[in-house]
């Protein structure tokens, strides 16, 4: 296996790791970012449980790990982190000068369009390589959670509802909830996925939401002050399908918080124990 450790630093006992890879199915080389708990499990033959978690808009594996500060809830829950990249990178990967479209907006799909579809392939690569990748070489098990913020809110919705059996739980900051009805998504969406709109709806967590197969455990944190609550996240929509549905939906919001990084680490613990408490039981 072609792992290139880029980086390993002790935190809270365990160990914050980055490291590089071959991806065949985005077709380039890929970054991502791990944290393991206390070695002295790990020489037990423990395997750890994970939350994948799937950044936003312009990010890199390293936002989360840098400034979420998850990394002590996770140690003392015993839950490894894993943070991907959020698009196919380098210098053969198409992009675009736009944040919301190319490189760090890989809005975790398929790509079916040129020149997109010869990389964009994030939803292949979250619920397939990467997870099969970590359970080879890590030890971690395949009890996995999955969360994000904002595009990687999203990707954590339509990956869970779609995978149910995949993961315990859910849990998302200020997801972009209905991508077909917002400019960020509607952008993105035709350039990927192309004109006919009825390609997106397997892409848009409103819309799942009202079809869900399982029903997983979703926990939804948004901020009041969020600049972009209104015209590029629409929660709302998100609570109005899981109403139609009786989709048991947990949405919490916050006065006063926005959309950064300040809000997701105010709250993580709180996300963390909640996927704690489904990746710790039973097992
Ligand atoms: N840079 C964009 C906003 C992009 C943005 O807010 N990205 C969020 C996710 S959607 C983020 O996490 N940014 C990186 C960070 O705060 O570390 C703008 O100029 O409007």
């Amino acid at each position: 296996m072609n792992l290139e450790r880029l980086n390993s630093t002790k935190c809270f006992d365990g160990l914050q790791q980055q490291f590089a890879h071959q991806s065949e199915v985005l077709d380039c080389k890929m970054r991502f970012s791990i944290f393991l708990p206390q070695a002295a499990e790990v020489e037990k033959g423990h395997r750890f449980p994970a939350v994948y978690w799937l950044s936003g808009l312009t990010c890199t594996d390293e936002n989360f790990s840098v400034k979420a500060g998850a990394q002590r809830a996770a140690a003392e829950l015993g839950i490894a982190l894993v943070i991907p990249d959020t698009s196919p990178r380098g210098g053969q990967v198409p992009d675009d000068p736009d944040f919301a479209l190319g490189q760090g907006a890989g809005f975790y799909l398929n790509a079916t369009q040129a020149p997109w579809s010869a990389h964009y392939r994030m939803y292949d690569y979250i619920v397939h390589e990467l997870p099969a990748l970590i359970e080879r070489n890590f030890p971690v098990s395949g009890r996995r959670g999955i969360a994000g913020h904002s595009m990687g809110g999203h990707g954590a919705l339509v990956i869970g509802l779609r995978n149910p059996q995949s993961y315990t739980s859910i849990s998302v900051f200020s997801p972009i909830s209905n991508p077909m009805a917002c400019p960020w998504g509607e952008k993105a969406f035709n350039a990927y996925l192309g004109a006919d709109r009825s390609s997106w709806k397997d892409y848009d967590a409103a819309d799942l939401l009202r079809r869900a197969p399982g029903k997983l455990p979703v926990l939804v944190s948004q901020g009041e002050s969020d600049p972009y609550l209104e015209e590029q996240l629409k929660p709302h929509a998100l609570e109005a399908a899981a109403e139609a549905s009786g989709y048991p939906l947990t949405m919490e919001y916050h006065a006063g918080y926005d959309h950064s990084y300040f809000f997701v680490s105010s709250f993580i613990e709180q996300h963390l124990r909640f996927h704690a408490d489904y990746l710790l039981r039973n097992r």
